[in-house]
């Protein structure tokens, strides 16, 4: 599998000391028995993996019960693509990409822009579950989104997670502004990038994203999911449910084959079929209407009863008249019986892998 990163063979001086530092910390931790957590900053192809899995490497070989948060959505070393995973490390270094991840919190795209929600309460119910299965350092890997709303993304992330040390990996400066934030409040370490480090263009990481998705779902089976179980992530399925009479009424008037439909504070929201070519003058204020296909080739996260997300899968059709959804996933089929929710995510996937982002409110 293409991966950017992997174990560096060069490792700059300034990177032992940073894991003189971490292994200082751990040291004064022990009696405090908490997890220590690193979260490791820094622009695009600025050496956070390569740094994370140096890191993870040198401290499993040391003894520690050690973590990885791949947060980096939009080059993810543990799969699956579109959520946010955290991997424990076996007793043996493995390269990131053959982590298996322990459990996986569902974004539904492959950018953080949107879907700060997600990225925020991911990372947040992530940590707290390295921290309950007795991790003693966890590394926390991001996107590479500094700037804009990146910015915010990854104050946020600090105010929320509390981390113990901020690594951040500038080329000149750019971190600045954002570490300042934090510079009384916890332990900073700056770093330059590495010298050799490799430039990738957005056509390369497309690329490489493109092969993770085919390598991912290449063992894929057909599922059909009762449309009984929840569904979420579609304004859609949210609200009541139209009623035998509101449904005839609006296909008598607007000539149409009504599927599905929901009212919410007033506002109806109809998945239908036009029968007829007839001018209609419809608000969609108040009643917004979309075709079946457009829930189709759009990734989805199975979900279970904690919130953290099994496996992903591309949702193909939902079939309103037999009431199933029908899904392409790797999952194997003895985890269906845990799927507890499937939410639509924000991404369509078509035949080759490639990937089209969509809206928030696309659905
Ligand atoms: N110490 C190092 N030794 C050798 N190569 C390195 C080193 N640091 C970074 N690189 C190379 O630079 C490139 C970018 O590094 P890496 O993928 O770790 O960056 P990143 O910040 O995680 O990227 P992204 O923006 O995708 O999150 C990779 O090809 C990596 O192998």
């Amino acid at each position: 599998m293409i991966t950017k990163a992997n174990y560096p063979d060069d490792i700059p001086e300034s990177r032992i000391e940073l894991l003189e530092l971490i292994k200082e910390k751990l040291s004064e931790k022990k009696k405090e028995r908490d997890i220590l957590k690193i979260i490791i900053l820094g622009g695009l192809d600025s050496g956070k993996t390569t740094l994370t899995a140096f890191l993870s490497k040198e401290l499993l070989n040391l003894g520690y019960k050690v973590a990885i948060l791949d947060c980096d959505v939009g080059q993810k070393s543990i799969l699956p693509p579109a959520t946010i995973s955290l991997g424990i490390l076996n007793e043996k270094f493995e390269e990131l990409h053959n982590i298996k991840p322990y459990k996986s919190y569902f974004i539904g795209s492959t950018t953080p822009i949107q879907f700060f929600g997600e990225m925020i309460v991911g990372i947040k119910r992530l940590c707290d579950l390295a921290e309950e299965l007795g991790v003693e350092v966890v590394i926390i890997d991001t996107t590479g989104l500094i700037f804009g709303s990146g910015f915010d993304l990854k104050r946020m992330k600090i105010e929320l997670i509390n981390p113990n040390i901020i690594v951040g990996l500038e080329k000149e400066g750019e971190l600045k502004p954002l570490l300042d934030l934090f510079k009384n409040k916890y332990k900073i370490v700056k770093l330059k990038v590495y010298d050799y480090a490799k430039s990738f263009s957005r056509e390369e990481r497309r690329k490489i994203r493109l092969e993770k998705w085919r390598e991912y779902f290449k063992d894929s089976r057909s599922y059909e999911i009762k449309i009984t179980i929840n569904l979420t992530g579609s304004k859609v399925f949210q609200g009541k449910e139209i009623s035998e009479e509101e449904k005839y009424l609006m296909e008598a008037l607007f000539k149409w084959k009504v599927f599905y439909g929901s009212k919410c504070e007033g506002k109806y929201t109809v998945v239908k079929r036009d029968l007829e070519e007839i001018p209609r003058k419809i608000d969609k204020n108040v009643l917004y209407y979309l075709e079946p296909e457009k829930f189709e080739d759009i990734i989805v996260g199975l979900i279970d009863e904690r919130g953290f997300c099994i496996d992903i899968g591309i949702l193909k059709e939902i079939d309103f008249e037999n009431k199933v959804l029908k899904i392409i996933s790797p999952i194997d089929e003895e985890l269906l019986k845990d799927v507890k929710e499937i939410r639509i995510g924000r991404l369509k996937i078509v035949e080759d892998g490639d990937e089209y982002l969509l809206d928030r409110d696309y659905l």
